[in-house]
C-alpha cells in the first residue's frame, strides 16, 4: 500500500465544490440531483431545501460536491438575500431548464446575467456554469430547440448540455463532471493576493525571462 507523503501531497490531491442547482418549477432539478447521488429516477420529489454532498474520483483526485437543491421560488425572486447568499456560496451553477417550457428558458437566461453580474470570474469565456436542457425523452414536444441554448451558451461563455433525468445517469454524471472541470480552471484564474514566495517566483519568473529575452 502507498502511502502519501505528506497532508499537502494528499489535500493537492483533494477538491470540494459548491453546485447550486437553479431553475423554475417542474424543470427537473431534484430528479438531476437525485440521479447522480443514486444513480436513481423516482418520479416524484418532495419539495425540500437541502445541501447534499457526494464524492467520487476524477483524475486520481478525491472530489466532493456539495449540491444545493431548492424549490424554484427563492430562484425567481433574484432580488432575495438567500439568491445572493447561493450565489456567493457556489463555485459553480447548474442552471435548468425543460425543453418542452419555453418559460424555463428564458429564466434561466434571466439567471445567467445576474449570476454573472454578482460574481467577478476571470476567464469570463468558461463561466462555471452549465446550462441543461432536461426532459429530452419528451422531444415530441420540444419547444425550445438545441440550437437557441448552443447559442446562449456560445454568448455568455457557458458549457451547455441536453440531458434526461429520466432515462439517463450517464449523462447526468458527464454534465457535472464537466462542471468540475469548468470550477477547477475558475478556481486556478481567481486572484489571490500574492505572499512573500510568490513575490519572489514572480521576480524570479521576470528575470528568467529578462535572460532568455536577451539571446
Ligand atoms: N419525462 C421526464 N420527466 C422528468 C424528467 N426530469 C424530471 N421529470 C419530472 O418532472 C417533474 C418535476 O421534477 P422535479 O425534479 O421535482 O423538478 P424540480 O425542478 O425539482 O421542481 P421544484 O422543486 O418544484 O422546483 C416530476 O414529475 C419528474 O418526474 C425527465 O428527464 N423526463
Amino acid at each position: 500500500m502507498r502511502l502519501s507523503s505528506s497532508t499537502h501531497t494528499a489535500d493537492s490531491l483533494k477538491m470540494d465544490a459548491n453546485i447550486v442547482v437553479m431553475g423554475t418549477e417542474s424543470v427537473g432539478k431534484s430528479a438531476l440531483t437525485v440521479r447522480l447521488l443514486t444513480r436513481r429516477f423516482i418520479g416524484e420529489y418532495g419539495d425540500i431545501e437541502s445541501i447534499y454532498s457526494h464524492s467520487f474520483m476524477v483524475d486520481e483526485r478525491r472530489t466532493t460536491l456539495n449540491i444545493w437543491d431548492s424549490p424554484c421560488s427563492e430562484d425567481l425572486s433574484v432580488e432575495t438575500s438567500l439568491f445572493e447568499k447561493k450565489v456567493q456560496w457556489a463555485d459553480g451553477f447548474v442552471l435548468v431548464y425543460s425543453i418542452c417550457d419555453r418559460a424555463s428558458f428564458n429564466s434561466v437566461s434571466r439567471l445567467i446575467q445576474t449570476i454573472k453580474s454578482t460574481k467577478d470570474y476571470l476567464n469570463a469565456d468558461k463561466a462555471p456554469i452549465v446550462v441543461v436542457g432536461n426532459k429530452r425523452d419528451l422531444h415530441h414536444r420540444r419547444t425550445v430547440l438545441s440550437e437557441e441554448a448552443r447559442l446562449l451558451a456560445l454568448n455568455t461563455g457557458c458549457h451547455f448540455c441536453e440531458v434526461s433525468a429520466a432515462e439517463n445517469y450517464h449523462s447526468v454524471l458527464m454534465m457535472f463532471h464537466g462542471l468540475v472541470g469548468r470550477i477547477k480552471g475558475a478556481k486556478l484564474t481567481t486572484k489571490r493576493p500574492l505572499g512573500f514566495k510568490g513575490i519572489v517566483k514572480s521576480m524570479s519568473a521576470v528575470f528568467a525571462r529578462r535572460r532568455t529575452d536577451s539571446f
